[in-house]
């Protein structure tokens, strides 16, 4: 199958994975990365053995097909909207965008220009995601009730060496990690119908202890201590906090119940982990993973994805529709605690296919 012409604009903290990501699947060809700091773009090209170019020639080359944009948030919108002006497919980092209405321009020009649009995160193509989902679509824990997600943690100033925009619009505990919980939520339990929030803001400033900016302090813009609830259309309420002002805790990453299972589902900001499973009046087992990506960080996965579906013309998984959804859901969340009252989504979306059709000797290959 003729290889996707890929180039990547972000050359930051998260480049790196990215990197080795693409260059693992086949259909992906690298050609060229730029970033708005050229000089981090040529340092990148150097350590890594591939090509730094200007952003200018990147969106010129014709052989560019998709163009991964991994720069902050903040800049996801303008990037991903030039390259599709210049005629290329878009994959950008999460957040899809800022907000909502950014992020329903960014979907609609690309269905004007008839081009794809998508967004991290692909976690949930992880061997542990997809087996959690396997276990949801074999109906073993009945009709789905309820749930938790939980990402709580003391704030990302303590280790990335520029960790501003964690802080800026686009940011926050909710715009930066929910959308990793929201989009295996809707992975396994479908799209969400309406949402209760409650956002709060204990500091208004941050100390970097990171290097090499430590000592710095940053002014923070956003909430960083949210709670929300979600309704799905499924009827199931799903428990949602994320957090940058918590020391530590012991809840898990996902729960999941229905009325005759409760579905235990790692950390999905990864793609491996523990899935458990206690059917009623049973006790906790672990569920076999037989699944690939599940040991490892196979970031790009959804390019490669999108990168197959392009060829083989059928839909790709980590698509905008999607993006646009759970951001949609995470915009809501701050207006139901603005408005003190519950707000309802006016996007839907389809689960993503599961993987499996698309697996050629458990790689993903169509
Ligand atoms: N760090 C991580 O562990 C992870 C990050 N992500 C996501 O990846 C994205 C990038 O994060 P990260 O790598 O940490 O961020 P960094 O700040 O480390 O890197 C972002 C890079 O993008 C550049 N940039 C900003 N605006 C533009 C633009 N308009 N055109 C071209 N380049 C631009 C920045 O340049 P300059 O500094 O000069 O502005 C910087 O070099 C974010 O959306 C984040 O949520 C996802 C998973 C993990
Ligand atoms: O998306 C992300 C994944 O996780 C990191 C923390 O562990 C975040 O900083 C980042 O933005």
């Amino acid at each position: 199958m003729k290889t996707v012409g890929i180039g990547l604009i972000g050359c930051g903290n998260i480049s790196d994975t990215y990197l080795k990501g693409i260059a693992e699947f086949d259909i992906l060809d690298l050609r060229g990365i730029g970033d708005l700091n050229a000089d981090l773009a040529v340092a990148k090209a150097q350590d890594c053995g591939v090509r730094a170019r200007s952003l200018e020639d990147i969106y010129a080359d014709p052989d560019i097909e998709i163009i991964v944009n991994l720069t902050i948030p903040k800049a996801h919108a303008a990037v991903a909207t030039q390259s599709l002006m210049a005629g290329k497919h878009a994959y950008s980092e999460k957040p899809l965008a800022v907000s909502f209405a950014q992020g329903k321009a960014l979907v609609e020009t690309a269905a004007q220009r008839g081009l794809r649009i998508g967004a991290a995160p692909d976690t949930f193509f992880g061997g542990a995601h997809q087996a959690a989902r396997a276990i949801v679509d074999a109906g073993t824990l009945g009709p789905l009730v309820g749930g938790t997600a939980f990402f709580m943690c003391p704030g990302h100033e303590r280790w990335h060496p520029n960790p501003d925009f964690y802080y800026q619009k686009g940011g926050g505990p909710l715009l930066d990690m929910a959308p990793y919980y929201i989009t295996d939520l809707v992975n396994l339990c479908g799209p969400v119908a309406r949402v209760t929030g409650v956002a709060t803001l204990p500091r208004t400033e941050r100390l970097i202890t990171s290097a090499p900016r430590k000592g710095e302090r940053i002014a923070v813009e956003v909430a960083t201590h949210i709670s929300a609830l979600l309704e799905f259309a499924n009827g199931a309420v799903i428990t949602l906090t994320t957090s940058f002002d918590v020391a530590g805790h012991k809840h898990s990453p996902l729960e999941v119940y229905g009325t005759e299972a409760t579905l235990l589902v790692p950390d999905p900001n990864g793609f491996g982990g523990a899935v458990q499973l206690i059917e009623k009046g049973g006790e906790f087992r672990d569920v076999a993973i037989d699944l690939p990506y599940s040991d490892g960080n196979y970031r790009a996965i959804g390019v490669a994805d999108m990168a197959y579906a392009i060829r083989n013309d059928r839909p790709h998984r980590a698509s905008g529709d999607l993006a646009l959804h759970v951001l949609e859901v995470m915009e809501a969340i701050m207006e139901s605690s603005e408005r003190g009252a519950a707000v309802t989504l006016t996007t839907t979306t389809a689960r993503p296919e599961a993987l499996a059709g698309d697996l050629v000797n458990m790689k993903l290959a169509k």
